[in-house]
């Protein structure tokens, strides 16, 4: 077993080939390499505020450089047995598990992840990888075979063998709140799928993404297969997703998704984008289980989650009861640096922090109802709970992704499904019954790609279908969703002289 690169202690030995002094290098060509921009990109801590890493700010010539052998690697790949893709993601697969430590502690460091998450984020991401491996073989292991004489006026002399067969170059951006199991969730069914995989990580989660890059370098993927091109998104983004070599792109962020896809081209999308997921209240709701489910939603990491609960709107009868119960729980979460696990960590930049305490702010100044106190030290901001917050405040609508919770107290279900319904986010949404058929009905009437019943907002389990209706996204993930996402239709039509029914 190799040493892996410890992301921040200097006793462990550092994987010399991944590391250039103190510039971790770009991946291309199944090497590691050293950039000939000269130029690097700091990642800052966000605990300490200062630099802890650096990565290598990769050239346009670089990028196709990268697209270039990823597009000859593919070809090569597509021939390869399925039996054999899921080989090597199994192998991967473990090797990223045995090293959940030294990449967990790049997460600590890079996105202030709490430990226990962070170990818990490279681990399932392992399983998704294998999950995947297992899945591909499954769905890409069989094809259809169409008679024509189903379709009026048609004889049986055609016999169409439809399967389904690789894209080309998959592009994959994944954010940095999940950097590692938001980029295996692209990485994997790609390369089942038999594409190669051109990885742009986000700068802050960039290292803990290189040494997951490594275990796949190291289970032994073919040569150019995956690439990752490091550099600021807003500098190298453009000319990445842009690129003519480029056959689909799967994304994970804000609105740069948006942006992203008026700028691509004639290549399928996969966009998991931002959220304002709602957790509806009802007047019959356990209120313990709804306030635990509340806590939990709206503040694991931080509120840095798509799926994290965004707004709550309870019905008024029981408002009272349940900010109370939020209450004491929020009054339980630790706050402090992510080495100590605490609850609630700094959240990722200076400038994310500044954005959350403006929505605070605005709030304020028009008459929300305050829980908590409202403290910040730098990117630490502690949990706060907004009540009677009212749709003019921004906080109404705009996704914090901090610690911050606005509770808005309606009078009627319609009235809570009407502010679910007007948001610009349709990711997720959750509701708090002990009546089936009223849960139901509300399921059906809340515009979101899924509902979570009795519950908070999740993406997991990982083969669950994961979709985003309006500006939450484009297509749908999940395991068997992003596979099939990732290939496309090839039909063969066999055409006989005389109609035959010698296939039954
Ligand atoms: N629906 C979902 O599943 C998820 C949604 N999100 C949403 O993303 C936001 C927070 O994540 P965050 O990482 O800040 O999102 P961003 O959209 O800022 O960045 C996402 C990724 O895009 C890259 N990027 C930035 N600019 C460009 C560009 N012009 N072209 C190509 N890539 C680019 C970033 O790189 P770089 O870091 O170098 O800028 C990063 O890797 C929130 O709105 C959150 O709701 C986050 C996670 C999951
Ligand atoms: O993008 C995100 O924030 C993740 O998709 C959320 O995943 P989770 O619900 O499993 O935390």
């Amino acid at each position: 077993m190799f040493a892996f690169a410890s992301c921040c202690s200097n006793n462990v030995v550092q994987v010399k080939e991944i590391i250039d002094g103190d510039v971790y290098k770009y991946y291309s060509e199944g090497e590691w390499k050293t950039s000939s921009s000269g130029k690097s990109v700091s990642i800052v801590n966000p605990t300490t505020r200062k630099t802890q890493y650096k990565v290598q700010a990769c050239t346009q010539e670089e990028v196709n450089k990268v697209m270039e052998t990823a597009k000859f690697a593919q070809k090569t790949w597509a021939k390869t047995p399925l039996w054999k893709r899921a080989e090597l993601l199994h192998k991967a697969a473990a090797i990223l598990k045995e090293h959940k430590a030294p990449i967990a502690e790049c997460l600590v460091k890079e996105i202030a992840k709490p430990a226990k998450d962070a170990v818990t984020e490279v681990v399932r991401s392992g399983d998704l990888v294998s999950y995947c491996a297992e899945e591909g073989v499954r769905i890409l292991g069989e094809g259809k075979y169409l008679m024509p004489d189903s379709f009026p006026g048609n004889e049986r002399t055609k016999y169409c063998l439809t399967s389904k067969i690789p894209l080309g170059v998959v592009l994959a951006i994944p954010p940095f709140n999940y950097p590692v199991n938001l980029a295996v969730s692209k990485i994997a069914p790609a390369l089942i799928a038999g594409n190669s995989l051109v990885l742009k990580p986000p700068t802050q989660g960039a290292v803990a993404a290189l040494h997951m890059v490594h275990c796949f370098h190291l289970a032994g993927f073919p040569k150019g297969l995956i690439s990752c091109i490091t550099g600021k998104g807003s500098e190298i983004g453009d000319f990445l997703t842009m690129h003519p070599g480029v056959n689909c792109i799967s994304f994970t962020g804000g609105d740069t998704g948006i942006s992203i896809s008026k700028k691509a081209g004639m290549v399928p999308l996969q966009m998991e984008l931002g959220g304002k997921d709602a957790c509806l209240i009802l007047e019959d709701a356990d209120l313990d289980l709804a306030a635990a489910n509340i806590v939990k939603g709206g503040f694991s990491y931080s509120g840095q989650r798509c799926t994290a609960v965004k707004v709550v709107l309870v019905m008024e009868s029981v408002a009272d009861a349940l900010v109370e119960k939020v209450k004491a729980k929020v009054a339980k979460l630790t706050v402090g640096p992510p080495e100590d696990d605490s609850d609630i960590t700094p959240v990722v930049s200076e400038s994310s922090a500044n954005f959350i305490e403006g929505l605070v702010l605005d709030a304020k100044q028009k008459g929300a109802t305050f829980c908590q106190e409202y403290k910040r030290e730098g990117n630490l901001i502690w949990p706060l709970m907004l009540d009677h917050v009212q749709p003019e405040m921004r906080i109404a609508w705009e996704e914090p992704f901090g610690p911050v919770l606005p509770v808005i107290r309606i009078n009627s279900i319609e009235e809570g499904i009407h502010h679910c319904n007007a948001s610009n986010f349709g990711l997720q949404g959750c509701v708090f019954t002990k009546d089936i058929n009223k849960a139901m009905v509300i399921s059906d009437a809340m515009e979101t790609g899924t509902v979570q019943i009795n519950s908070a907002p999740a993406r997991g389990p990982d083969h669950f279908p994961f979709q985003g209706l309006r500006d939450s996204g484009i297509g749908s993930q999940g395991v068997t969703n992003s596979i099939i996402m990732m290939t496309k239709v090839k039909s063969i039509v066999i055409n006989l002289p005389t109609p035959s029914y010698s296939m039954g």
